[in-house]
């Protein structure tokens, strides 16, 4: 069986009153067997989230990294110092990260690469834009963009990594995208892994992003190749971001 994975991504979002909250909702939750949970806040909140988080199944993330361990790179922080507060989870190549701060192929490629020397396990952000829906290049940007990082790995470290597909068009927006959608995507992407290899293909986990929530989200997950989500907006809220994980056993 494979890796159910919930992850909420805040985003540029939250407090320490919310990573309390998180902690109290969670202190001794009774989550599905089996279900990993994820919580990835902005970096400041990452030690007092390693803190409330310690009576909780929830696992910690990040959403970026430098490719690089140290040196004179102001304001930026790498997977050393991810892992060094307990982080086991980052985020690399997010839509938001490749649109607003221009990450080529090329770079995601270097922070999934660096995230996997320090024994972080990388979540591989794809999808496409309304755009390149529109004009039917679904399949050839996000195999473009897993083809990129995959093949440049080797087994062991192709094993390790996670990936995301959130069509562009549904994060925030409200509109998510049908179950129907997500799944042909998504065994697309099953389908690529499986010209490597077939059991690593088998065992990779795949989660769906763009706006999935409290309503949604046990439709989008019953599809054979959704393995879990990235939440965004909903996993800002407590109750429903529990209620997500509970969707997921
Ligand atoms: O990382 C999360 C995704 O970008 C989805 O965000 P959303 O749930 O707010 O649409």
């Amino acid at each position: 069986m494979r890796t159910r994975l919930i992850a909420g991504n805040w985003k540029m979002n939250g407090s320490t009153s919310l990573i309390d909250d998180f902690g109290r909702a969670f202190t001794d939750a009774a989550l599905p067997e089996a279900v990993k949970v994820v919580v990835i806040p902005p970096f400041p909140y990452l030690e007092a989230a390693r803190q409330a988080f310690r009576n909780t199944p929830l696992q910690l993330g990040a959403q970026t990294l430098n490719p690089i361990d140290s040196g004179a790179h102001t304001g930026e922080v790498s997977g050393r110092m991810l892992k060094e507060l307990e982080v086991r989870y980052v985020l690399v190549g997010h839509s938001e990260r490749r649109e607003l701060y221009r990450e080529s192929d090329e770079q995601v490629f270097d922070r999934l690469l660096a995230a996997l020397h320090v024994g972080l396990v990388p979540i591989l952000c794809v999808g496409e834009s309304l755009a390149e829906r529109d004009a039917g290049q679904t399949m050839e940007v996000v195999l473009r963009q897993v083809g990129y990082a995959m093949a440049r790995l080797d087994p062991e470290q192709r094993q390790q990594v996670v990936i995301a597909y959130e069509p562009v068009w549904a994060i925030g927006t409200g509109r998510t995208a049908t179950p129907e959608q997500a799944q042909e995507v998504m065994a697309g992407i099953r389908a690529y892994q499986a010209e490597f290899n077939t059991t690593l293909a088998e065992q990779l986990t795949l989660l769906y992003g763009g706006s999935m929530n409290a309503k949604n989200a046990a439709e989008l997950l019953a599809q054979p190749d959704i393995d879990g989500g990235l939440v965004g907006g909903a996993s800002l809220k407590t109750d429903d971001f529990y209620a997500i994980c509970q969707s997921a056993g």
